[in-house]
């Protein structure tokens, strides 16, 4: 056990209640159009997720969902922020393209952001991470492979004024970087090895020597799929082998149920932005 005492940090999210979730297209593995969605079920195990962010002490925006935009639920995707600037999303899939317009509506009515729409496709915080002390400052670490374009990291870094770090992703059940690894503070990452290229693993197993690695159990329980304020790592409750890795390395591992979102591809993560004013 990890005696370094972990401190948490205060959040500001954005998240958007499943109203309208069903699963009636696939363009994931995970989603299969044959499998019944709780749609009620899904909204309650969404509130409890709002529900253990706020009790950590986080703020958390709600966005309003749209009737015909099932994912929208996925908020991560919508848009990736860092320093008030943020980078707004453009989705691979004709059904999730309208979701974009409704996160960039969020950031213009709020006032404070300077938002820059982008040319290349990229799904936001999904292929997004950001570390704000790794490497001597602000560090992005982008994933590319299935959906967000590998020049969207050149426009990312271009947007975002910080370093970018490709990797690629090669196993379509981790089609996010969101699903493969996790900052778990301001420094410190998660990941599965097995979601990324050679080349990938070894740029991280170089850079990120300290990290908690984890396996294939822990990565298709959705445990990456995590949020955590430094101290406090919210995961699927699925993901217990994980919890226990992250517990031994000083976290506290707090688990929520999220068994209907799954059906989407997607867990906690997924149903978060982090908002960096
Ligand atoms: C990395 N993940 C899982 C996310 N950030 N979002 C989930 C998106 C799920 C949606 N059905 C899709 O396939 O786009």
């Amino acid at each position: 056990m990890t005696h370094v005492e972990r401190l948490p940090r205060e959040r500001t999210y954005l998240m958007s209640p499943p109203e309208h979730f069903v699963v009636e297209y696939a363009i994931n593995p995970w989603m299969d159009v044959s499998t019944p969605v709780d749609t009620e079920l899904a909204v309650k195990q969404w509130e409890g997720l709002r529900e253990t962010l706020v009790r950590l002490g986080h703020q958390v925006h709600v966005l309003a969902p749209e009737t015909g935009l099932p994912d929208m639920v996925y908020a991560a995707n919508g848009a990736f922020s860092v320093d008030g600037v943020v980078y707004g999303a453009r989705f691979k899939y004709a059904q999730r393209i309208a979701e974009a317009a409704a996160h960039r509506r969020f950031y213009e009515q709020q006032g404070t952001w300077n938002f820059v729409a982008p040319v290349e496709t990229n799904e936001g915080e999904g292929d997004f991470a950001y570390l704000p002390d790794a490497l001597g400052g602000g560090v992005i670490l982008a994933g590319h492979g299935f959906r967000t374009e590998v020049a969207a990291h050149s426009e990312a870094q271009e947007v975002l004024g910080r370093p970018v770090i490709s990797l690629r992703l090669v196993d379509p059940r981790f089609y996010h970087l969101d699903v493969a690894l996790a900052s778990l503070d301001d420094r410190t990452i998660v990941y599965y090895p097995g979601a990324f290229s050679a080349a990938s693993q070894a740029v991280l197993a170089q850079l990120f020597p300290d990290a908690v690695v984890a396996d294939e159990e822990d990565a298709l329980s959705f445990g990456l799929n995590l949020v955590s304020d430094g101290r406090h790592v919210v995961l699927n409750s699925e993901a217990t082998a994980l919890a226990a890795k992250l517990r031994q390395a000083g976290y506290v591992p707090v688990p929520v149920e999220l068994t209907e979102l799954k059906k989407g591809g997607g867990s906690v993560k997924c149903c978060i932005a982090e908002l960096r004013p």
